[in-house]
């Protein structure tokens, strides 16, 4: 910003604010030679993120203007931070040089500046800003005819789908999608905190569908399924919004896929949480599900395995394909081995596609889609060779293919590594362009004319310290030290004096101006002829895209597979059956992430055995603390999510009846140790499985009720347990300490108990943690607080406050005294006085002063009548 005395904005800061106009809600990077400045509260923001110096430059209205700023060439990386602390950036580039700006509108012109770009957490496409291993998702949000439609992409890869979802699945989808950056219309109530608001236009089917056919050059949209109103007006927003990102340079998108909601398990964001599947509870991947049992060798096979294990299938054939697949792979460990070798070394080509499609490729970009292309051909050509292809891998080879001519195209004219920046040339291989080799044999020509030429100075000068030498504001120089110079100041040397530093004297000379010329018109004539190259390139592989996308989901799917193979082998994983009935018969089951942390300390597992159905299909488990109930709760929910999403699963054996929904509940107390929950969102969250659970649903609930006094928490556990069994009929399994809860045995005929083995050894306690028929004998509560290390004379004191405790429970019948009495939970849930408040309101709604006495009998029949039917 120059300074300004007066209030009149300078030209700069004029344009500065008309930029910073069309991009309010973003940081602006103002273009200003090699550096990115940031001005007023954006420089504040930025430099409080990046933890750079906030300065300031010239005044505007009286005041100094904050200003901080960051060398182009290293915006990468402050770009990455500012996106992950939730800001999105406008970069506004110089459009004209200012030579340019010069020759349109004389000396004092100003250069003229443009947004060519928004960076935001959604749309990046650059290596350095993604992580490899997780999908980078943009979701768009639309209603109409009473439901949502979602649309979301990943432009790093171009996956793009749209889906349907009623207002009861919109919570599920969106923990399931997990979007960096939510879309959603101005005019609609904000989905979430963060959501960004676009004009409510951009959100109608009639533009989505305008807007699709446009953008993949079609008449009709048949040929890529049919669409609800909602999916199409989602699809709108978010390619109104990429147009609006991404100005003009559309990124790769894939013609968009239909996400069946309903094929996929339900799992709501509570349960995505509590069960840790792509994340630890604080936060990262390391003590999540997936980081225990990913062995994926590639980005894209991460990718997917994420994606797999959020939306875990319940298509029985779809589910048996996959696990076809993996088994192939376990049965073949040499092939298996060899295999993932071979997708080792092939590169991201999803995200290299990615990169080139949205005008950001670089030469390195279209060398790794040449080495994985190639690659996938290889691996195709030897898959296709063995015996007994699972149906699966018979629909995966022929992607995998035909892609020879621009493989062939690509190796021939790229060098063998390609360098990611485009300015220095260089690679474009040699032998693709005679007239581009011949501009290179100039240079070399030339560069050798001018090493010729210091050795004809040296001679004829006499001066052997002579070197001929390059740098970027002179050029080529002759350079002599100070002492000697003076033969070559001489007006008849034939060279010309061009600098005198400390300690020496630089020269120019005809012959030597003429070399440096021919270098300089040949590189440029060269630099032009290897962006052409390049350009042409690109454009080939852009009219491919859609075959390569399709390749690279091809390796990504096989990666997934090996890897699940590969698990299965080293942590002694079975394969699972799967059915329509409603049951769970696991077989020495294990939690894969427990199971691995306690390896590390050489500890061994104790597996245990799980077996719901109809007639059994509530478990009530009991046992001390830490005597392994949550991880037996949560073992059984990960075995039915991984079965599901078509993976080996931690056991000997194990027949998963297709789950619809998963629910997983914890009791608030454990959740309040970690400062995240309270017990009306338990309460919230129980509501919710117990108004969606179907009788195909599977629900663990871990201690719910106990964040609460004793008597309330007991009383909700007890209801919750009642009306799981009753009314939701489905598989459950309940871990309460409630020995009270234990009387629900002799009332409901589907739930059995059970409980974690503990024993106390010479005065200690030992825990088993062995899942026994049964309840639990006893609590052993203060036996765990002995094992915690809670002083003796506390241990002895809660002993003896216990046995008055025990004695006062005989006398009175206990805590549970008077529960057997209970009329059955379905004969009091249907005398709940719903139709009596009909009668209420009618009653309370007669204006009894103003009937008469006809309309007063009329009123009568009616309200008795009401009375007969809700009797009925
Ligand atoms: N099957 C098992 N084999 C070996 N160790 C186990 C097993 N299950 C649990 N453990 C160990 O016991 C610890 C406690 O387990 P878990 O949290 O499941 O107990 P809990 O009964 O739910 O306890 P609390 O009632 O206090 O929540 C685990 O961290 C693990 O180290």
């Amino acid at each position: 910003m120059s300074a300004s005395s007066d209030n009149a904005p300078t030209p700069m800061m004029a344009q500065y604010h008309a930029l910073k106009a069309e991009a309010p809600d973003c940081l602006l990077f103002y273009r200003m030679g090699d550096f990115f400045e940031l001005f007023f509260d954006d420089a504040k923001a930025a430099a409080a993120v990046l933890d750079i110096a906030l300065t300031s430059r010239g005044a505007h209205g009286g005041d100094p203007v904050p200003m901080c700023g960051v060398p182009v060439h290293s915006a990468e990386g402050y770009l990455a931070r500012l996106i992950k602390a939730g800001h999105r950036v406008a970069i506004a580039e110089q459009t004209e040089t200012p030579a340019e700006a010069k020759a349109r509108a004389g000396s004092k012109a100003l250069v003229q500046r443009a947004i060519v770009r928004f960076v935001t957490a959604g749309t990046l496409t650059e290596e350095a800003l993604l992580d490899s291993r997780s999908e980078n998702r943009l979701v768009a949000i639309a209603s109409a005819e009473g439901g949502f439609g979602l649309a979301m992409c990943d432009i790093s890869t171009g996956r793009f789908e749209l889906m349907q979802a009623s207002a009861a699945e919109l919570s599920a989808e969106i923990a399931r999608l997990a979007p960096s950056e939510l879309v959603q219309s101005d005019r609609a109530d904000p989905f979430g905190e963060d959501a960004i608001l676009r004009p409510g236009h951009d959100f109608s089917s009639i533009e989505g569908e305008r807007r699709l056919k446009a953008h993949f050059g079609v008449a009709t949209l048949d040929g890529f399924g049919s669409f609800s109103r909602a999916e199409l007006a989602a699809a709108g927003g978010l390619l109104a919004y990429l147009e609006h990102v991404s100005r003009g340079t559309m990124p790769f998108l894939a013609p968009p896929r239909r996400h069946e909601v309903a094929q996929h398990m339900a799992v709501d964001a509570a349960t995505r949480e509590s069960l840790e599947i792509l994340s630890s509870q604080q936060g990262g991947r390391v003590g999540s599900l997936i980081h225990a049992i990913d062995r994926t060798v590639t980005g894209a096979g991460a990718r997917l395995l994420a994606s797999d294990l959020g939306a875990p299938l319940t298509d029985l054939a779809a589910i048996r394909d996959r696990l076809a697949l993996v088994q192939w792979f376990h049965a073949d460990p040499l092939l298996r081995d060899s295999v993932r070798e071979a997708l080792k070394a092939i590169p991201d080509l999803a995200r290299a596609l990615g990169r080139v499609v949205a005008g950001r490729g670089s030469p390195r970009d279209l060398g790794q889609l040449r080495d994985g292309l190639s690659a996938a051909r290889t691996l195709r050509e030897r898959l296709g060779k063995a015996s007994d292809l699972p149906d699966l891998l018979k629909q995966l080879l022929p992607d995998m293919q035909g892609h020879g001519a621009l493989v062939e195209h690509l190796a021939r004219a790229l060098v063998e590594s390609p360098p990611t920046e485009r300015q220095q040339g260089g690679y474009i291989a040699r032998g693709y362009d005679a007239a581009l080799d011949a501009l290179r044999d100039t240079s070399g020509n030339a560069r050798r004319a001018i090493a010729a030429l210091e050795a004809t100075y040296k001679a004829q000068t006499g001066v052997q310290a002579l070197k001929i030498r390059h740098n970027a504001v002179l050029g080529y120089f002759i350079e002599v030290p100070a002492a000697r110079a003076d033969a070559l100041m001489k007006a008849d040397s034939g060279f010309a004096h061009r600098q005198t530093m400390a300690g020496a004297v630089r020269f120019n000379s005809p012959a030597l101006h003429e070399e440096a010329m021919r270098i300089a018109q040949a590189g440029t004539h060269a630099q032009a002829a290897e962006e052409a190259h390049f350009e042409g390139l690109c454009e080939e592989v852009i009219a491919a895209r859609e075959g390569i996308a399709r390749t690279a989901a091809a390796i990504a799917r096989i990666d997934v597979a090996c890897g699940h193979a590969q698990m299965a082998a080293e942590g002694d994983f079975c394969c699972p059956e799967l059915t329509e009935a409603s049951e769970i018969a696991i077989e020495s089951g294990r939690h894969p992430v427990v199971e691995a942390a306690l390896r590390k300390q050489g500890q061994a597992f104790v597996a245990n055995d799980a077996s719901l159905n109809e007639r059994d299909r509530l478990w009530l488990v009991s046992g001390p603390n830490m005597g392994g109930k949550s991880t037996f709760l949560r073992q059984t929910a990960l075995i039915v999510l991984l079965a599901q999403a078509g993976a080996f699963v931690p056991a000997r054996s194990a027949r998963i009846g297709i789950v619809d929904r998963l629910f997983s509940r914890v009791g608030a107390s454990d959740n309040l140790a970690r400062g995240r929950s309270t017990f009306m969102v338990e309460m919230v969250e129980t509501a919710a499985i117990l108004s969606q659970a179907t009788e195909r649903s599977f629900v663990i609930l871990d201690e719910v009720g106990r964040g609460t006094s004793t008597y309330d928490g007991l009383a909700l556990a007890w209801a919750i347990a009642e009306a799981v069994h009753d009314t939701n009929r489905c598989r459950c399994l309940f871990a309460t300490h409630y020995h009270e809860l234990t009387r629900l045995a002799g009332r409901l005929d589907a739930l059995s108990l059970h409980h974690v083995r503990a024993r106390e050894w010479k005065g200690d306690l030992v825990l088993l943690h062995e899942v026994a028929d049964g309840p639990a004998d006893r609590s052993y509560g203060l036996a765990v607080a002995k094992l915690a290390g809670v002083p003796p004379v506390v241990v002895a004191r809660a002993k003896s406050v216990l046995a008055k405790l025990e004695a006062g429970r005989q006398a009175t019948g206990g805590l549970a005294a008077g529960l057997d009495d209970l009329p059955l939970f379905a004969a009091a849930a249907a005398r709940e006085p719903e139709a009596r408040d009909e009668l209420r309101d009618m009653l309370q709604a007669l204006d009894v002063d103003n009937l008469s006495p006809r309309d007063a009998l009329d009123a009568l029949y009616r309200l008795k009548a009401m009375l007969d039917e809700a009797s009925h």
